[in-house]
């Protein structure tokens, strides 16, 4: 269980609260109006926002202060990757951020690359990468890491919509064989349809409690109305 206790982020005139669980293997999507906090969340989350109040809980223990030391993956939208390293060492930064991967490491990095369909891949730049590819090296890093919280910020967002709905598609299968929590961030409510079975609204100054995908659609709140365009 991910747990939101109290919590409440300050950034000037902006601030957002949220107070609810996230049971562990829930697929969640974050959605909500542009600017209405939904970065942010994830950001405090994942330990990068420093709040105002209240703290994040996972399975009833207060995550640590630093980032690193939490049990999160994070991806973002421009996917994180580092233009001067190849697919592999980005790959490999999951495991050892000194790069000094042992054989059995870089084993596991190429069974990584694998598993998103990167074979032979490895020593390119990701210059050299299309969008899509580029997106699977983020997922194989996230493989690799094995944490029981993914966050996604967006990552899809850039790709066209065959090509998200084939990421959506390989994070679905990559949640089934990890177990980890999914929060996603999307600007897409079909994203929400396609792989989240429950919905956080962050809208108005707070990050809603979860609620059912099929429920939400079914009648959505006017915020989210108004956001789909109803
Ligand atoms: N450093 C900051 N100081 C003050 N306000 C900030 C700061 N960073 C972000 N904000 C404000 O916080 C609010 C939430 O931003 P955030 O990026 O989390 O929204 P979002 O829902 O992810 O938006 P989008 O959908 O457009 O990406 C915005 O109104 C933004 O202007």
């Amino acid at each position: 269980m991910l747990t939101l206790e109290n919590t409440r982020i300050d950034l000037g005139d902006f601030q957002l609260a949220a107070n609810f669980g996230i049971p562990k293997d829930a697929r969640i999507a974050v959605l909500g109006p542009s600017g209405a906090g939904k970065s942010t969340l994830l950001a405090a989350i994942a330990g990068f926002q420093p709040m105002a109040q209240g703290q994040v809980l996972w399975q009833g223990d207060a995550m640590p202060p630093t980032p690193a030391a939490r049990p999160i993956s994070m991806v973002f939208q421009d996917n994180n990757l580092f233009p001067h390293l190849t697919v592999t060492q980005n790959v490999g930064l999951g495991l050892r951020p000194d790069l000094k991967l042992s054989p059995d490491e870089k084993t596991r990095v190429e069974q990584a690359l694998a598993r998103v369909g990167l074979t032979g891949m490895g020593d390119r730049k990701p210059a050299q990468l299309s969008g899509g590819q580029i997106a699977r090296v983020a997922l194989a890093r996230v493989l690799l890491r094995d944490r029981p919280l993914l966050l996604l910020d967006e990552p899809f967002g850039a790709l066209g919509p065959a090509l998200k709905a084939e990421m959506l598609a390989l994070v679905a299968e990559l949640l089934d064989e990890t177990g980890a929590t999914l929060l996603m961030v999307s600007h897409d409510p079909q994203d929400a349809r396609e792989i989240c079975d429950q919905v956080v609204l962050v809208a108005e100054g707070t990050a809603q409690a979860p609620v059912a995908t099929g429920e939400i659609f079914a009648n959505p709140p006017v915020v989210l109305r108004e956001y789909l365009g109803g």
